[in-house]
């Protein structure tokens, strides 16, 4: 078993928690309440190369990375350095999130929001916007075509804007196929942990030129955003590098001032 197959093995246990103790039409309630979603599509395509922040406690393949003891605290922090878009881990088990993280910073921040989590059906896209979130998560290799087809649509229509994740050439098609606006080259192989910064570059050209373009993982700091910038990327997707440094408002800050360098501009 791959180490994601373990994964939605344990989020699928956890699932069935929670829809014992909330039923699909009470949390369809909640989302009938939460705020309206905010414009994460024009957020993104917004000049520049533009920064998504990560909640991130822990990963599977680093453990422990930062307690983060008040997350919205974290965010506000992230919103004040200029990310556009703030990634909220939900995961539990190797994560160490949860959904009461993402509902934490929704009350904190005005930016939006993306639920991190390995999404398998319906029920946790309303939970997503029931938390308050803007966008979700939906990684092509954990899904079968038809489930991902219509885990975008159905994210589409209660105003949930898919990041569609995808590691290989194969996986850019399937994301595409599904109607994919917003497509995430995930630098990490979900099945080994490995990191390879050359992926997005290999796999970026097979996406059209109106999806907007996301780097995930192994952002170091302005000099990988640069690098993924002159392969195409319109944002970078950062957790590790910024949850461990001192000054994680400052880190974002830098990222978005190499975002927003001149000479990047012609490129989008
Ligand atoms: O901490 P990093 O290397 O900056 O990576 C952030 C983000 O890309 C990573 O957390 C991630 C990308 N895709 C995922 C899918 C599930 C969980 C986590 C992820």
């Amino acid at each position: 078993m791959s180490v994601l197959d373990e994964i939605i093995e344990g989020v699928r246990a956890d699932l069935a928690d929670r829809q014992r103790e909330v039923p699909l039409d009470a949390l369809k309630e909640r989302a009938a309440k939460a705020p309206a979603p905010r414009d994460a599509l024009a957020a993104l395509r917004g000049q520049g190369v533009s920064v998504i922040a990560e909640v991130k406690r822990s990963s599977p393949s680093k453990g422990a990375l930062a307690a983060i003891a008040d997350p919205a605290a974290l965010a506000r922090d992230y919103e004040a350095g200029g990310a556009k878009v703030i990634s909220v881990l939900t995961e539990r088990r190797r994560f160490g999130g949860s959904l009461a993280d993402l509902a934490e910073v929704r009350a904190n921040v005005d930016v939006a929001l993306l639920r991190k989590d390995f999404i398998v059906t319906s029920y946790q896209l309303w939970e997503a916007r029931a938390a308050g979130a803007d966008m979700a998560l939906l990684i092509v290799a954990a899904l079968e075509q038809d489930a991902l087809v219509s885990l975008v649509e159905r994210a589409e229509s209660i105003g949930l804007l898919p990041l569609v994740e995808v590691h290989t050439e194969e996986e850019a098609a399937r994301a595409v196929d599904a109607g994919a606006k917003v497509i995430g080259v995930n630098a990490r192989d979900l099945r080994t942990l490995q990191v390879d910064r050359g992926v997005f570059a290999r796999v970026a050209p097979l996406i059209p030129k109106d999806v907007v373009k996301v780097a995930e993982s192994g952002v170091r700091g302005p000099h990988d955003l640069l690098a993924y910038a002159s392969s195409g990327a319109d944002a970078v997707l950062v957790g590790e590098s910024l949850v461990i440094g001192k000054d994680p408002r400052a880190a974002v800050a830098d990222l978005v001032a190499a975002g927003a360098h001149p000479a990047l501009r012609q490129s989008g």
